[in-house]
């Protein structure tokens, strides 16, 4: 994403380790329709980042070619494309089959209009849509600091939603910043399902945001590992900075534990889980998506089956985390059965004594990584392949992990 908009001329400044991201809103728009040349912007495997690039670009305005690596090329992009070319003052296309990127677009901005997006592959189509409405309806969207009202956008979702807590998570991102969203649940059309309606406050820096110093949560998807960690072990990890009034839905991971028998204990510091004997569980994990690898090989030791059910969308991600994720499953002694919507994992019968080590595939999946690399604390031999590909979004997850179980962190070249 850095990388990405520092190519169309951001200044981006990342400082104290990463830790603090400086962005200046260039004084004079950075692209236009005019330029000759597409920004060529490679994304590699985020599809937050092309999906709410997507989104912003062609709002902004300018000419872009957004691709990335070939698991990039496979992952939807379609129902945003389609969201986006009756509003575009120009073109937008997805390149690939089956509505794929690359994406490419060649935009003077957005015309005035209710937006309809598809909600059932992806809720990034959505958020993507809602933080681009204030950019496309400022009153000059290819400039910043202008006043005067800005328009409202509507946008409405047909058919299912999934991943809602991100799209309630995006709309308080976007209140922070001086946007205005109100939800709309009554008086739609019978195949939509909600509605956001979207409004920059008029009082912006440009763009129809205003800037500010603004905190982002602890990870509650990385934080999920650690109380896995303590739920599989059986000890007790307190992961500081998130509690259950956090904005991110992951930290509902520790309500799933709790409900396979784990200790949960919260206190304004943040929320410990403690470990003891597991039951299987069958649980919707449609808001809670990327957990779901991680409660997988939480159930390989728990007592009886466990069914994951409402995350069809999970087989888009970086790999297909349905079918991959049940054939690392099984390597290690679990009987999987996938469904179209999740899948079942059913420990050996004889426990924990039925398992056994594998080297395990990431197919370059940080959370595939991360999560199979649990299953080490209890089961000897596990070997994590292309265990850095954790760099997405944890470069430092295994040597925490190690400070974790008190071994000093080395990589192996063995795997
Ligand atoms: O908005 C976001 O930042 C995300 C939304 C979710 O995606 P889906 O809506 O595609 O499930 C989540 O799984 C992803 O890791 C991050
Ligand atoms: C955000 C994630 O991935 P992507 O942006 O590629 O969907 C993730 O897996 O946490």
């Amino acid at each position: 994403m850095i990388d990405a908009l520092r190519t169309i001329g951001l200044d981006i400044g990342v400082s104290d380790g990463g830790q603090t991201i400086t962005v200046n809103n260039p004084a004079t728009p950075t692209t236009s329709a005019a330029q000759h040349d597409p920004h060529s912007l490679f994304i590699a495997n985020s599809g937050t980042t092309i999906r709410f690039l997507t989104a912003a670009l062609s709002a902004a305005g300018g000419r872009y070619k957004l691709h990335g690596v070939p698991r990039m090329h496979e992952r939807p992009i379609g129902d945003l494309v389609d969201a986006i070319a009756p509003i575009i003052d120009g073109k937008i296309e997805a390149e690939s089959a089956n509505g794929c990127p690359p994406v490419v677009i060649d935009s003077a901005g957005w015309q005035a209009g209710e937006i309809q997006v598809g909600g059932s592959v992806s809720s990034q189509y959505l958020s993507g849509l809602m933080m681009a409405a204030p950019i496309g309806s400022a009153p000059a969207h290819s400039g910043p600091a202008q006043s005067g009202p800005a328009r409202t956008t509507r946008i409405a979702v047909t058919g299912e939603l999934v991943s809602r807590p991100y799209v309630d998570m995006t709309a308080k991102v976007i209140e922070s910043f001086g946007g205005k969203v109100t939800t709309v649940t009554s008086g739609l059309a019978a195949d939509q399902s909600i509605a956001f309606d979207i409004a920059s406050s008029g009082n912006t820096d440009g763009y129809g945001y205003r800037g500010l110093d603004y905190a982002i949560e602890p990870d509650a998807s990385a934080a999920s590992y650690f109380w896995a960690a303590a739920a599989i072990s059986g000890g007790s990890v307190t992961v500081t900075g998130l509690t259950h009034a956090a904005m991110q839905g992951d930290v509902g991971f520790v309500d799933v534990l709790k409900r396979m028998g784990c200790k949960v204990d919260e206190d304004d510091n943040g929320i410990t889980v403690t470990g003891r004997p597991l039951r299987g569980v069958d649980i919707d994990m449609n808001a809670i998506s990327d957990t779901v690898q991680t409660l997988a090989v939480v159930a390989l030791f728990a007592d009886g089956p466990t069914r994951v059910r409402g995350v069809a969308h999970n087989r888009f991600k970086e790999t297909d985390r349905i079918g991959d994720l049940a054939c690392e499953l099984k390597k290690l002694g679990a009987t999987v059965t996938e469904h179209e919507d999740g899948l079942t994992i059913t420990p050996p019968v004889d426990g924990t004594k039925g398992l056994t080590g594998a080297v395990l595939e990431t197919y370059h999946d940080h959370r595939m990584a991360m999560s199979l690399s649990l299953a080490g604390l209890r089961i000897a031999g596990v070997k994590i392949k292309n265990p850095s590909c954790t760099a997405k979004t944890y470069p430092e997850y295994f040597a925490d992990l190690e400070k974790l179980i008190g071994r000093s962190h080395h990589w192996s070249r063995e795997a």
